[in-house]
């Protein structure tokens, strides 16, 4: 079911439209990787879905409502694409006024888990003042966790902490996605978003230019994927025709000595070489497939402006 959906939703600020029509659905328990370059629109999209900025036009309806007549707030979590946080006030404080704010029950006990989840557990009495830029990032996921929301919107969850910390956030979602928890996400590290998200949606100034589940977007792309075979020799009888019907599979074919390659241009083509092989009684001992990576599809649909 689709828990956030979003019908022509358009943002403009004065004659610049930075929305432009973005109808879009995420199921429940999804990890949705939300791209695009900087200034495509994300943050400007997650602000309206969050109710941080109001729409020019278009709606919203989220858990199947309209958000104008339902009280989703508290049902979902928000790291902004920048938080502020009080001088004054301690990690562990930053998160009972949070709660306090979306009215929502925190006990000691949820305070202290929250915090663990994000590796704040020990410097929960510290002032947040005293954070540097990857704490204050992990307190802002913490605060987004208060009430154990539904839905979790994370602009950027990873962006500027260090590599090992940005490991124990990737797990942190993962645990989160695994509990049921639907997490609508932004980032630039693509690497991030193959690994963990089970759909991505590329912005491009203010459209979705794709959208689908990183295997989707592979066969969107209709790359040609370069394939490698290992093998035991082929039978005096079999090379002929094996030969011929690799030929007319792909292109750009490369013979060798027990290993041969090529480009298809679909993954029916891999099974049905794979096929070919084991019935003609030929031993495979490797195929490696390159399909094309996020961050080649990436380049290709955000082109130039
Ligand atoms: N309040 C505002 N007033 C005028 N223009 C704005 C406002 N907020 C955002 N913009 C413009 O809207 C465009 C999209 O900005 P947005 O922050 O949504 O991009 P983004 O995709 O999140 O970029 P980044 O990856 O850098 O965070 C930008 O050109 C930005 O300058």
């Amino acid at each position: 079911m689709a828990v956030i959906e979003t019908l022509q939703l358009s943002k403009r600020f004065g004659d610049r439209t930075v929305v432009d029509q973005v109808s879009l659905s995420v199921r429940g328990g999804e990890i949705f990787g939300f791209l695009g370059r900087n200034g495509a629109g994300k943050s400007t999209f997650i602000n309206m879905l969050t109710g941080i900025i109001r729409p020019s036009s278009g709606r919203i309806r989220m858990f199947g409502h309209d958000v104008q007549t339902e009280d989703w707030k508290r049902r979902i979590g928000v790291l902004p694409d920048y938080s502020t946080f009080y001088d004054s006030l301690s990690a562990a404080d930053h998160l009972r006024y949070f709660a306090r704010v979306k009215k929502v029950g925190l006990t000691h006990e949820d305070c202290m888990r929250i915090l663990d989840a994000v590796e704040l557990g020990e410097h929960a009495a510290r002032k947040a003042k005293t954070f540097s830029f990857g704490m204050k990032k992990k307190l802002g996921i913490a605060q987004a966790m208060v009430g154990d929301p539904e839905i979790l919107f994370l602009d950027e969850p990873t962006s500027g902490v260090d590599v090992e910390s940005a490991l124990h956030i990737q797990e942190l979602l993962l645990r989160l996605h695994q509990q049921g928890k639907t997490i609508f996400m932004t980032s630039h590290n693509l690497h991030e978003v193959e690994k963990i998200c089970t759909r991505i949606a590329i912005m491009k100034s203010g459209k979705i230019a794709s959208e689908g589940s990183l295997t989707e977007l592979q066969a969107a792309q209709q790359a040609w994927r370069q394939v490698q075979v290992r093998h035991s020799a082929f039978s005096a009888e079999e090379q002929a025709a094996l030969r011929a019907f690799v030929e007319s599979l792909g292109r750009n074919i490369r013979w060798g000595e027990g290993r041969f390659q090529l480009q298809v241009d679909e993954e029916q083509k891999v099974a049905a070489l794979v096929r070919a092989l084991v019935q003609a009684r030929v031993d495979i001992y490797g195929v490696n497939v390159d399909v094309p990576s996020l961050e080649k599809i990436f380049m290709q649909e955000d082109g130039d402006v």
